[in-house]
């Protein structure tokens, strides 16, 4: 038999261009400095080059249809044709109307941003309803298929899988209770049919269907429904062969189910699923089929242990008619190239591979499948000495239950309230204040050597002066420096420690056009000095009122930066923990009386099999526990949770034993505040009052009636007013109104209570 695939392939690429040139097209063109076909131009000239270099690489198989302008799974969205009426009755363009379903209008709110599984990348969460109306609309699958075609690349369109879809998805609101959107599952396969049948017409061989769905918990029925609709679409006479590729995780159950199918090939995730190896062998010999194998991991930026991969290849080999070699999942989640990162320290670049680097890994142990590992590049030597400290190692062996506790809540909270003397409903921000782009360029100029560190030092002070000043003239109780100094709040913290390195290009797609640098964990964590002590004390010298100390809690910082993977999560949260908490200890020490550790990346790091949730949150809550209880008890501890739906892990927030949590909830109507209450919850919270992820001004109404709830269900000695999460991404003129509005919202709701 020919080998249909090849020996090599990935499941996906950056498309945000080797400058992050797609983020500066498309933001030109919100920004009506460029029109459409600029635009388009520009987006088909980043595609011409991702096929190229993917060819001139040597791969044997090239994805196409991994372009998007904001996200495949709204893409996804319109090839099914399940644009929510709302959009299509403002009766704008195509790319118009695809735009405002991603960023919504002044008159309709976006579609729902959600994490990707348990990545930092976010998706547009699709709006389905028994009415909604399938019909296969292939074009840009279609088109960018024929333009690699021009280019002399033969391609294969990366769809996400019909399951996938649905299970990505959620009813309407006006669907009737217990309708889910996978309850339409065999209406969205005779789309699907239809798309498949287009494709071929085209010529297209192989079509890549994506179904990560199922590396997580799924039902038995959940499992027979992929079986029944990949059954389907196998028995269609006209289409091209199928590769379902699965990604993130252990496929249990749906791998035979899958193997149970006349799809022609399957994917696994031999990264964060090394069991689906045994599910393969207890599957018996796979006649007629191929196996992508995901030996690459496509989510850390190590180069791979090759000769260790191509034995895990080689073991498949037995398995199968055919094996292909790939990335575990879609580059998307690494930086594109380490060509572009000339200032890295040489001990660490020979370890590491971005995306450009994984696809050489991909090919080469393609060929060491066919040729023996004689063929593949020697290993990088052993790691320095130097990145091993042992003064902090020593450290965490000293640690004693007594040292991730704090006094009972109660007694704590009546000091700090001595101390603090706060009105009942205290107001306050999440931390950050707008990152105007005149903050960003004197960044830049700093980084370029035109603006020396007393004129960036002298400016960001500026700043924080200025954020102080809104802040008292709009009366926040609690104040906060507004975090101008920071890059991000991840990246910021990297670039401070010992035991991280920082990029200079390394950008990853977040959501849309925004981007993340996420920084390197090589080596053991150290805070060689204070971090934040001088921003903050700075801060509250210009007031009375309490400024918070702003910190990002440890577990967040390994969720959003690459981590070693030479040594447990725990210890590595546990050495960023120390810093941490000696942060902490300065910034007591230096009269700061509220220090918010910021923890958003809690929930998306959980698990997606449930077996594993309980071992990964007790190291999480234990690190952000050892952050944050050195403080003496009259010092009050704020965490802030946001990005997520909280249910699952409500019982950890309460155990993080923070003294404030301030929690993303005005999307959710405040619907949490009545979850925290039945797992016994007793202190602090701030329900975010309003949506901070839309430019839109919440109306006066908006913000009491979400406070009216906020009382009902928390007491009022409780209950602290914020916003749902930092104002960084917003402007000055929206971020003073609504503020006002949550001033006085807070102020009328005050006065009710007796
Ligand atoms: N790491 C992380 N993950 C996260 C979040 C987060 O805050 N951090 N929040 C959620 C996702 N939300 C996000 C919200 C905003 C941005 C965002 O705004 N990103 C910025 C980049 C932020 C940054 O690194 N800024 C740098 C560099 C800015 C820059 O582009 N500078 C220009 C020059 C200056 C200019 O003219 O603007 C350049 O280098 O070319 C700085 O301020 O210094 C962007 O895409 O534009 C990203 C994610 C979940 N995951
Ligand atoms: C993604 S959570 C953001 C928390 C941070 N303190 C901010 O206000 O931006
Ligand atoms: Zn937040």
């Amino acid at each position: 038999m020919t080998t249909p695939f090849g020996l090599s392939t990935v499941l996906g690429y950056p498309r945000i261009g080797p400058h992050r040139e797609l983020k500066h097209a498309v933001e030109s063109y919100w920004a009506g400095r460029i029109d459409a076909t600029t635009l388009q131009d520009t987006a088909a000239s980043l595609r011409a080059e991702v096929w190229r270099t993917l060819r001139d690489a040597g791969l044997d198989a090239v994805p196409s249809n991994t372009f998007s302008f904001y996200d495949q799974v709204l893409d996804t969205t319109v090839l099914v044709d399940a644009v929510p009426d709302r959009f299509r009755r403002l009766g704008l363009g195509d790319l118009d109307t695809y735009f405002a379903m991603a960023r919504g209008t002044e008159r309709e709110p976006a579609l729902e941003l959600t994490k990707w599984f348990d990545t930092n990348y976010h998706y547009l969460v699709p709006e389905i309803s028994p009415g909604t109306a399938f019909t296969a609309r292939p074009d840009k699958a279609v088109r960018e298929y024929g333009e690699a075609k021009a280019l002399g690349v033969t391609t294969r369109p990366v769809l996400v899988g019909p399951a996938t879809y649905l299970l990505l998805s959620k009813a309407t609101e006006d669907a009737p209770e217990g309708f889910r959107p996978f309850d339409r599952l065999d209406d969205l396969i005779a789309v699907y049919e239809d798309i498949l049948g287009a494709l071929a017409d085209d010529g297209v061989e192989w079509v890549q269907l994506d179904e990560p769905a199922y590396a997580a918990d799924r039902t038995s029925d959940e499992i027979a429904a992929l079986r029944a609709a990949y059954r389907r679409l196998g028995l269609l006479k006209h289409r091209p062969r199928l590769f379902v590729a699965t990604y993130f995780g252990d496929l249990g159950d749906a791998l035979p189910a899958l193997l149970g199918t006349p799809v022609e090939a399957v994917g696994i995730d031999l990264v964060a699923g090394p069991g689906n190896l045994n599910r393969l062998a207890a599957a018996g010999p796979l006649h007629g089929r191929t196996i992508v194998a995901g030996l690459v991991d496509g989510r850390n930026i190590w180069r791979t242990d090759l000769r260790a991969a191509a034995a895990a290849g080689a073991a498949l080999t037995g398995l199968a008619d055919h094996v292909t070699v790939s990335t575990s999942c879609s580059l998307l989640h690494v930086p594109v190239d380490l060509a572009a990162e000339p200032e890295l320290d040489e001990d660490l670049r020979v370890r590491l591979a971005f995306a450009r680097q994984k696809v050489d890994e991909v090919v080469a142990l393609g060929r060491a499948l066919r040729d023996g590992v004689g063929v593949l590049p020697p290993a990088p030597p052993a790691t320095p000495a130097a990145w091993r400290n042992d003064a902090v190692r020593a450290r965490l062996d000293a640690l004693r239950p007594e040292h991730v506790r704090r006094g009972p809540y109660a007694q704590r909270a009546a000091t700090q309230q001595a101390r603090l003397n706060l009105p009942p409903l205290p107001t306050t921000t999440i931390g950050s204040f707008p990152q105007t782009p005149e903050l960003r360029q004197a960044r830049a100029a700093h980084r370029a050597g035109r603006l020396d560190d007393t004129g960036y030092a002298e400016r960001m002070r500026a700043e924080v002066a200025h954020v102080i000043a809104v802040q008292e003239r709009l009366g926040l109780d609690v104040l906060v420096h507004g975090e101008p100094e920071r890059n991000d709040m991840v990246q910021y913290f990297g670039e401070q420690l010992d035991g991280f390195a920082a990029t200079a290009n390394g950008w990853v797609q977040s959501y849309g056009s925004r981007c993340v640098r996420p920084p390197i964990i090589y080596g053991d964590v150290t805070r060689t000095g204070p971090m934040t002590v001088a921003w903050s004390t700075y801060a509250q010298s210009l007031t009375n009122r309490p400024v918070k100390g702003m910190l990002t809690g440890p577990v967040t910082i390994l969720a959003w930066s690459f981590v070693r993977t030479d040594q447990p999560l725990a210890d590595t949260a546990n050495q960023v923990a120390l810093a941490l908490r000696d942060e902490a200890r300065d910034l007591e020490a230096a009269g700061i009386r509220i220090i918010q550790v910021d923890e958003p990346a809690l929930r998306e790091t959980l698990p997606l099999r449930r077996a594993e949730q309980r071992a990964y949150l007790d190291w999480a809550v234990g690190a952000f526990r050892l952050a944050t209880s050195g403080v003496a008890d009259s010092t009050q501890i704020h965490t802030h949770l946001c990005y997520s739906e909280f249910g699952e892990v409500l019982p950890a927030i309460d155990a993080l034993d923070a003294d404030v949590t301030s929690i993303e909830a005005s999307r959710s109507k405040m619907e949490i505040l009545d979850d925290l209450r039945t797992t016994g919850y007793e202190r602090g919270v701030g329900p975010g009052v309003y949506d901070i992820h839309s430019p839109r001004v919440p109306e006066q109404t908006e913000i009491t009636d979400a406070l009216r709830r906020a009382v009902a269900a928390v007491p009022a000695d409780r209950l602290w007013v914020n916003p749902d999460c930092g104002l960084k991404t917003r402007g000055y003129p929206e971020v003073e109104q609504a503020l006002t509005r949550l001033v006085s919202g807070a102020a009328e709701i005050r006065s009710t209570l007796t």
